[in-house]
């Protein structure tokens, strides 16, 4: 897992968020077992069980190790495998010499895993601590307590699980609510830096190209006001649907403004996605919205270009629409080049 932490207090990006959230739930985990581990390593030492001495020494080497590469370094020691298995035989081992003061260790330690590891992995490891637990209970104490003992074990798990599960598919939902617009289910703009700067990324370092389109409804304030705002909603939600249809599976499609749509086209050359970029606009003119709007609609087409920043390549698309619209709509235009002059190239009109 990349903990990378938000840099900026006033993070914009949901995924930024959702790592900042896990980074410090990681963080305040190791944290606190540190502070309540370390005066046990004396304790044990004293009443002669060094074995658990050692074994509480490298669970505060471990926590102290996580604390510093998240702080100085912006990584995660050993993707936290080590807290849980040192945390599991420290508390099984506990329990087979000291009896119930081990045992008491068996409920942060199993309730901790489902914070620190993936839901399947916490699972499984639950369910080996719960097994390992059970039979040194079943040697350690009475057999009506073994019982207590494994079904309340067992009940803390269930409860850790299901809220780890739920906290999970909250983050989940949380982020694709602040991700996508809800009126037509396209990506919206908060994760608009980071994909396109991926492209970026691609193109430096593997000479891989994408490109972009900007696709603007024409005349849409007149849509608008003849027909009435919720009826252009449906021709949005329904223009969502054709651009999808037509789109491949690796492509990303934004609504980045009232009207304006932007399909991000990995691997995808100029000439290329000029080609697509027309068929969609004959998609849209050719047939009517709800069955007899007519709706026209102009694009533009950037190919990303060596040495560009994103907002340098996306505004080269913004000038293309701008002339798109402003050489009379309805046609696709390619943004000039970085290096080139003048205008951009406006390519045939759709039919
Ligand atoms: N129905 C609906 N209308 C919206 C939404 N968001 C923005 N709009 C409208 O879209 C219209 C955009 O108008 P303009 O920017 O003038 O663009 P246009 O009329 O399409 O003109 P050109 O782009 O120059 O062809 C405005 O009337 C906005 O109110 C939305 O979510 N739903």
């Amino acid at each position: 897992m990349n903990v990378r932490p938000p840099s900026d207090p006033l993070i914009t990006n949901p995924t930024l968020a959702v790592l900042g959230f896990k980074r410090q739930l990681i963080y305040h985990l190791h944290f606190w077992a540190f502070v309540a581990i370390a005066p046990l390593i004396l304790i044990q030492w004293q009443e002669e069980h060094r074995l658990l001495s050692v074994l509480l020494i490298l669970f505060c080497l471990n926590a102290l190790l996580v604390i510093a590469c998240l702080r100085f370094r912006d990584t995660y020691f050993l993707q936290g495998r080590l807290f849980p298995l040192l945390a599991m035989v420290a508390a099984a081992y506990s329990t087979s010499i000291n009896g119930h003061t081990g045992l008491y260790w068996a409920y942060p330690a199993a309730t901790a895993l489902f914070f620190l590891l993936p839901l399947g992995e916490a699972i499984v490891s639950n369910l080996v601590f719960l097994t390992v637990m059970a039979v040194v209970s079943y040697h350690t104490f009475p057999e009506s307590e073994f019982w207590r003992i494994a079904v309340s074990l067992g009940l803390t798990c269930v409860f850790a699980m299901v809220f780890a599960w739920l906290v999970g598919k909250l983050q989940q939902e949380l982020t694709r609510l602040a991700t996508t617009d809800p009126l037509t289910g396209c990506l919206n703009r908060s994760q608009l830096a980071d994909i396109l700067n991926s492209q970026i990324q691609m193109r430096e370092r593997y000479e891989r190209v994408s490109s972009l389109v900007l696709l603007d409804l024409d005349h849409f304030k007149t849509l608008n006001d003849r027909w009435g705002h919720q009826t252009g909603d449906r021709v949005l939600k329904e223009l969502a649907v054709r651009l999808r249809k037509r789109l491949r599976d690796t492509d990303q499609l934004f609504r980045i403004g009232g009207e304006e749509f932007m399909l991000v086209l990995p691997e995808t050359r100029e000439r290329d996605a000029d080609t697509l970029a027309q068929q969609l606009l004959t998609s849209i003119s050719s047939q009517p919205f709800l069955d007899d709007i007519k709706v026209t609609a102009s694009a533009s087409v950037a190919e990303v270009s060596q040495g560009e920043t994103w907002s340098v390549w996306l505004n080269r698309a913004d000038q293309a629409l701008y002339q798109a619209k402003s050489q009379g709509r309805n046609q696709v235009v390619d943004a000039r080049r970085p290096s080139q002059g003048g205008s951009g190239t406006p390519t045939s009109t759709p039919g």
